[in-house]
Formats: structure tokens, C-alpha cells, sequence
């Protein structure tokens, strides 16, 4: 789902990309989760020059000490990473990105301590869904957490070894002063990715959730990719759009039903979600954090959803 025309990406010369950053050093980064999105982003982090630890179960924060971080990508090329791993964080930090499921995210921030973060960390959760930046305020305060969405696709295949898949590895970021995004962007980019800084955290959100709603439930409910979904399912894609984007309005954010279909219809016939991995692989789904969120924003629009709920109800019946 590439926000515009998909551009190769750059891939910096490592041991340059911190100071090109603008960055008057290098930072120390956290990654809770370090799975196909906060794996993927440990690496280029590491390997553009920052510090970087990754906080994980302790067969995972072994295997990253023993192995780093191996990455599979087309556009950044196979590459492994040298990184620190702890089961939970024991030093200031300037960046604490969150990539684990949601499904195991209350259990996850227990690594994280509120005191041990640091007066300037800024903690930015990339995982799909709106509520969460709700909770993590709640634990680390409002102005420490900005919102984030990525837009990847990318996947652990074991602990530490991760496949890139999608052309285009995209963050938007909104929200949280505790840094200047900008400066958080410019890390980004150095390390590879492509990051803007957007005005609306609601925006963000729900631009990303108006389109991975219908994505993540139609790819698995019929197991398969976007290609056969926009093809053979396309009444039932068109209708569910309509209904993300009805909501995500309703929510003040500024949606257009016809660029999330244009969105579609641009992936990669092959490419498929992280809930259809999930399902595939018996993982728990995040179908409450995606499929739950659009059904409860709507219900406090008064907004009728129908495919949506059909939906949810039959791939939790999956
Ligand atoms: N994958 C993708 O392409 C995309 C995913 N997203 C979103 O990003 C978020 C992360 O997804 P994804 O990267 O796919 O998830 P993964 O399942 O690939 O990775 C999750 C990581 O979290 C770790 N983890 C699980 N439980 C804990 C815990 N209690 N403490 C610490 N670490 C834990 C896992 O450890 P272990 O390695 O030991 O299993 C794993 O490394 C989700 O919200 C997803 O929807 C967004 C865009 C694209
Ligand atoms: C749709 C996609 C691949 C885009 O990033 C995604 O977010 C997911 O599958 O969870």
C-alpha cells in the first residue's frame, strides 16, 4: 500500500547515515518486539550507526545477542545486524519504538519501565489499530508518546531472521513532544526508510486503519492475496471501504474512500497481511485492535457497518 508512487528506497551508507541524520550523535534505541516491523527497523537502525536494543521474551534476546538481526530485502539488500537484547529495559533511551501484536502488548510494556525511559525518550508505537496510543499514554504520559503507522510488509520467520517482502517501507509519524519528530523523521530516513511527519494523529490512524480493515479481513477470511481479493471480492471490498471511510470520518479524519481503493488496486497482486499470517500460522489475530475498533467507532457514530461486522464475525469464527 505504497501513500504515493513507490520509489526505490535508498539504502545510506551506514557508517554516515547517523550524521547525515542531522543527528549530533547517534541514538540509543529501544525496540520492544523486534518481529517483522520492529526486527526490519532494528537493523537499518543498527546498522546506520545508532545503538540499538532490542527487548524480547529471553529466547529471542539470545538468539539476537548470539546471531544480530539477519534481514532479507529486496530494497535494502540481505544484510545482518549486530544489536543489544535485554528481556527488559534497564537505561535512558532516545527512541522506544513498540512493534509487538497487540495481543501480547499490556504483557510487553511490562519490559519498558515508565522511570527508566528517560526525560527526553519518545515512545512510538507502530502497530496497527487506534486504540493503543490511548493506553500507552495512560502508562508513559501524553507528551512522551507520538502516534505511528508503518506501512511494510515484513515478517519474523524465526527469532531474528527477517523477510522484507514489500517495496516500500513508509512511517508516518503524529503527536508526542517529548522530541522533535522531525529529528525522529530524519533518523528514519537516514536509516532507509521513508517518514513524514503529518499534522493529525487521528488522520494517520485512521488512514491506515480505513484500508487495513478491509485488507487484513478480506485476505484472510478468504486466504489469499490482494489480487484475487480485488478481483473476485471486489462488491465486498468497495462495500467495506465505504464503511472504513464513513467511520474514520466520522472520527474528523479527512478520508477518501476512492484513494484506498486506488491503494488497493496498486499493492502487489501477492501481497498479503500480517492477520492473514497470523491465521495462517494459528497465531492469535488482532482482529479486536482492527476489525473491534472500526465496529466501536462506529456504534458511537451511530454509523450502520454490516459488512464489517459480518466480516469480523466470520473470520473470529475462522
Ligand atoms: N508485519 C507487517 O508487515 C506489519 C505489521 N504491522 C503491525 O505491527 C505490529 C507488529 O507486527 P509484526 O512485526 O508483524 O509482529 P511479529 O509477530 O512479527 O513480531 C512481534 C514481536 O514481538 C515479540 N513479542 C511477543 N510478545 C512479547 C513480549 N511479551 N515481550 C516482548 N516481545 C514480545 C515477538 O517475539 P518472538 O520473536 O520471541 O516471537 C516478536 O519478535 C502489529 O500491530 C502489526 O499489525 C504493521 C504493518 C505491517
Ligand atoms: C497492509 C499492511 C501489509 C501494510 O503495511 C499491514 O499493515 C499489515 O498487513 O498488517
Amino acid at each position: 500500500m505504497p501513500s504515493t508512487a513507490p520509489e526505490p528506497h535508498r539504502t545510506p551508507a551506514p557508517e554516515n547515515a547517523a550524521e547525515a541524520a542531522g543527528a549530533h550523535r547517534p541514538w540509543t534505541v529501544a525496540v520492544l518486539g523486534p518481529g517483522g516491523v520492529g526486527g526490519l527497523l532494528a537493523a537499518l537502525l543498527s546498522r546506520a550507526g545508532h545503538r540499538v536494543i532490542c527487548l524480547a521474551g529471553e529466547t529471542t534476546a539470545k538468539a539476537l545477542r548470539e546471531n544480530g538481526i539477519r534481514v532479507r530485502s529486496e530494497p535494502f539488500g540481505d544484510f545482518t545486524a549486530e544489536v543489544e537484547a535485554d528481556t527488559v529495559l534497564r537505561e535512558p533511551v532516545d527512541l522506544c519504538v513498540v512493534a509487538v501484536k497487540h495481543t501480547s502488548l499490556d504483557e510487553a510494556l511490562e519490559r519498558v519501565p515508565a522511570a527508566v525511559l528517560g526525560p527526553d525518550a519518545l515512545v512510538l508505537p507502530l502497530l496497527n489499530g487506534v486504540e493503543h496510543t490511548g493506553a500507552l499514554r495512560d502508562r508513559y504520559g501524553h507528551d512522551r508518546v507520538a502516534a505511528g503507522v508503518i506501512r511494510v510488509e515484513s515478517a519474523r520467520v524465526a527469532p531474528g531472521v527477517i523477510e522484507h517482502g514489500s517495496p516500500f517501507a513508509d512511517i508516518d509519524l503524529a503527536g508526542g513532544t517529548a522530541r522533535p519528530l522531525t529529528e525522529v523523521a530524519a533518523v528514519l530516513e537516514a536509516a532507509g526508510l521513508r517518514a513524514r511527519v503529518a499534522e493529525s494523529e487521528t488522520a494517520i490512524l485512521w488512514a491506515k486503519l480505513a484500508f487495513l480493515a478491509p485488507f487484513a479481513l478480506l485476505t484472510t477470511r478468504y486466504g489469499t492475496g490482494a489480487g484475487p481479493v480485488r478481483t473476485e471480492h471486489r462488491e465486498e471490498l468497495l462495500a467495506l471501504i465505504e464503511e472504513t471511510t464513513a467511520v474514520g470520518r466520522a472520527e474528523g479524519a479527512p478520508l477518501d474512500a476512492a484513494r484506498s481503493v486506488a491503494m488497493f488496486d496498486a499493492c502487489p497482486a501477492g501481497m498479503r497481511s500480517s492477520m492473514q499470517r497470523d491465521a495462517e500460522a494459528g497465531r492469535p489475530l488482532e482482529l479486536d485492535a482492527i476489525g473491534g475498533a472500526v465496529l466501536r467507532a462506529a456504534e458511537r457514530h451511530g454509523i450502520a457497518v454490516p459488512t464489517a461486522t459480518r466480516l469480523v464475525a466470520e473470520v473470529g469464527a475462522l
